[in-house]
């Protein structure tokens, strides 16, 4: 942090300067129009102990940054004086005030606080001032400057809780965790508690958008995929948008929050870095907003849905399909799911077609991790403004695979044609990630370098392999030093458009004689109908949520929603990102 000798030299117009007290020793505060600066003589330790003061040049500018301050408090003044002793041992004064200042008032800035790896709390920094009238000045200058309308700080919320995800506490946390900020902060919240799936979207599609500044999901990715297609669907029917085959969606002026209560919280683990419901709440707090991609999903020409997390197809939606029958078990269920589904060693045949993102679009093993304040997601950003309007539309022919030059690797048989890439082949898992997806048991995410907003999805093929194999792929998903990509059964692009279809439907799967394969329905020779529960074609999981229909088609919107959030913070030391609350009482004083 920049050290000043000579007055303030901030770049920035004084709005308020001193009339605070500083007990030990003299001390400058100053407030512009995005800082609170304060400037003190450097204090260092003598051999017994004791602070003294440092050489007269040494002075030091703490600053707190508007933006991350949560509320503003003026302290009542006969409460000053007993205020002091009563704060916690976290929550020391900025400015201690010391036995002349009972007459006095002081006020007390709620600032954002790192305490660990991603996870956010609010520390309190007291500021004491000479008189009434002075601090009155100080509380309403600080609270007209946290108005500014580029950091659109939410004042109203519509909040959804889902009682009965993850292990059923989202009530709890919102009323125990949740509420208590808001409230500080001056934010009105109307809160539904669900009663039944749906109810949230039917909520939507009704309610009053206008009065709002945004929507709250409390709970899974399940019920935020809920908030999510209810805004985009009202948005769209607002604006006459019909929801057909490749339609443009409009983008929801409103932002939607999450506070994560659910089993995976893969959304506000790949938004934040952790699920943490009080850091989610912050960043709710002070208005931060990320633009997110957004997949929209199709039945073949009908449009089934939006995701964005992912959609995945064999493992990942035989282990849902399992998992939903064992709800009972709370998140567990998954490992338990994920076990059977492992040792059942599945695989299915289908015809996969992907549009290839261009080459500047990069690669989803390029190790390059979309953290806040992401170039590439700016980038994109930037281009699909400009792309607005394009009325171009790329010609998508689903039956157009075949009859070109062909390149095949080692199972799965490889062609292309007018940039629409077509794989044949015997699949363990097909997955298409929106976002990196991280969770507790992926920190990096089912693909690292996937970005929240550059307008691509990661395709990742698992070929049909031995258990081993695949074990080997899982076992290096949650661990940072090794590319779980890095198998000749495993292939991954980074691509704008896909679909799958199966070899045959499961409506008319007839199987050919000698065409056996494990699962119930198999038969040697002749013919046999299969039903959907046979093994020769899975189900797709799409943000934690059953599609039965094995053919899918998948198209990226590029940031088509915005979320109260800001993205993975990099905890890399050289990162240009730092700590911006500093104070007197901060850890991280530089
Ligand atoms: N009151 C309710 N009763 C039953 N289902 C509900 C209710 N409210 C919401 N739902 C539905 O429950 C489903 C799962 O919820 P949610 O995603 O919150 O929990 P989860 O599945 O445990 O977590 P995750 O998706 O993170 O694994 C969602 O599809 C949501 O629409």
């Amino acid at each position: 942090m920049a050290a000043s000798s000579a007055g303030p030299e901030f770049g920035e117009n004084i709005i308020l300067e001193t009339g605070l007290e500083y007990t030990q020793k003299p001390a400058h505060v100053y407030l512009t129009s995005s800082r609170l600066i304060i400037e003190h003589r450097l204090e260092s330790t003598s051999r017994d102990g004791n602070l003294e003061a440092g050489p007269s040049t040494d002075l030091r500018c703490l600053i707190i940054h508007l933006q991350e301050v949560v509320a503003v408090r003026a302290d009542n003044p006969c409460s000053t004086r007993g205020k002091t002793s009563q704060l916690k041992h976290q929550q020391k004064p900025c400015l201690l005030q010391d036995d002349r200042t009972s007459q006095t008032s002081s006020f007390t800035l709620y600032v954002i606080k790192r305490i660990s790896k991603h996870r956010w709390r609010h520390k309190s920094c007291q500021f004491v001032c000479h008189d009434y009238g002075t601090c009155q000045i100080w509380v309403d200058k600080i609270n007209e400057l946290l108005k500014n309308p580029e950091w659109r700080r939410p004042k109203r919320l519509l909040v959804f809780i889902n009682p009965f995800g993850g292990k059923k506490r989202a009530v709890k946390i919102f009323q125990d965790k949740v509420q208590p900020l808001f409230e500080m902060a001056g934010i009105y919240s109307e809160v539904i508690v669900t009663k039944r799936q749906y109810h949230a979207r039917d909520v939507i599609y009704e309610y009053d958008l206008e009065t709002v500044d945004g929507l709250v999901s409390v709970g899974g990715d399940g019920t935020f995929s809920e908030v999510m297609n209810g805004l985009l669907d009202r948005t769209n029917s607002d604006a006459g948008i019909e929801q057909s085959f490749r339609h443009k969606p409009k983008s929801p002026s409103l932002r939607i929050g999450i506070i994560p209560a659910g089993s995976t919280d893969a959304v506000a683990y790949t938004l934040v870095g952790i699920n943490d419901p009080v850091t989610s709440a912050l960043q709710i707090i002070i208005g931060d907003c990320v633009g997110v991609d957004v997949t929209a999903l199709y039945k073949k020409e009908e449009f089934l849905k939006y995701t964005i997390t992912m959609s995945s197809y064999g493992y990942y939606g035989d282990l849902l399909q399992d998992s939903e029958h064992l709800r009972w078990m709370g998140p567990n269920r998954y490992t338990w799911s994920g076990l059977k589904t492992f040792l059942a060693n599945r695989s299915y045949e289908g015809h996969i077609s992907f549009l290839l993102a261009s080459e500047e679009d990069s690669h989803p093993r390029d190790n390059s991790v979309c953290y806040a304040g992401c170039d590439k997601c700016r980038k994109a950003a930037l281009k699909n403004e400009q792309a607005r309007g394009d009325s171009r539309q790329l010609e998508f022919d689903l039956g157009s695979a075949g009859d070109v030059a062909s390149v095949s690797s080692k199972r799965a048989s490889f062609m292309m044609k007018d940039g629409w890439h077509h794989v044949r082949g015997k699949f363990s898992a097909i997955t298409v990630v929106n976002i990196s997806c991280r969770s507790h048991l992926s920190p990096q995410g089912l693909s690292p370098s996937s970005h929240l907003g550059d307008g691509c999805i990661d395709l990742i093929l698992v070929q049909d392999c031995s258990r081993l194999q695949y074990l080997r792929h899982m076992i290096r998903i949650p661990n940072r030093k090794s590319d779980q990509f890095d198998f000749d059964f495993i292939q991954v692009y980074r691509v704008k458009e896909f679909s799958f279809q199966p070899v045959s439907e499961p409506e008319d799967m007839d199987v050919g004689e000698g065409e056996e394969r494990g699962g119930c329905g198999r038969k040697r020779g002749g013919l046999v109908k299969l039903t959907t529960g046979s093994h020769r074609s899975s189900v797709w999981n799409c943000d934690g949520e059953l599609v039965e229909n094995p053919s899918l088609y998948i198209q990226v919107h590029c940031q088509l929603i915005k979320l109260f959030g800001r993205g993975v913070e990099d905890l890399n030391p050289d990162a240009s990102l730092q700590c911006l609350s500093c104070c007197s009482s901060c850890d991280q004083e530089k």
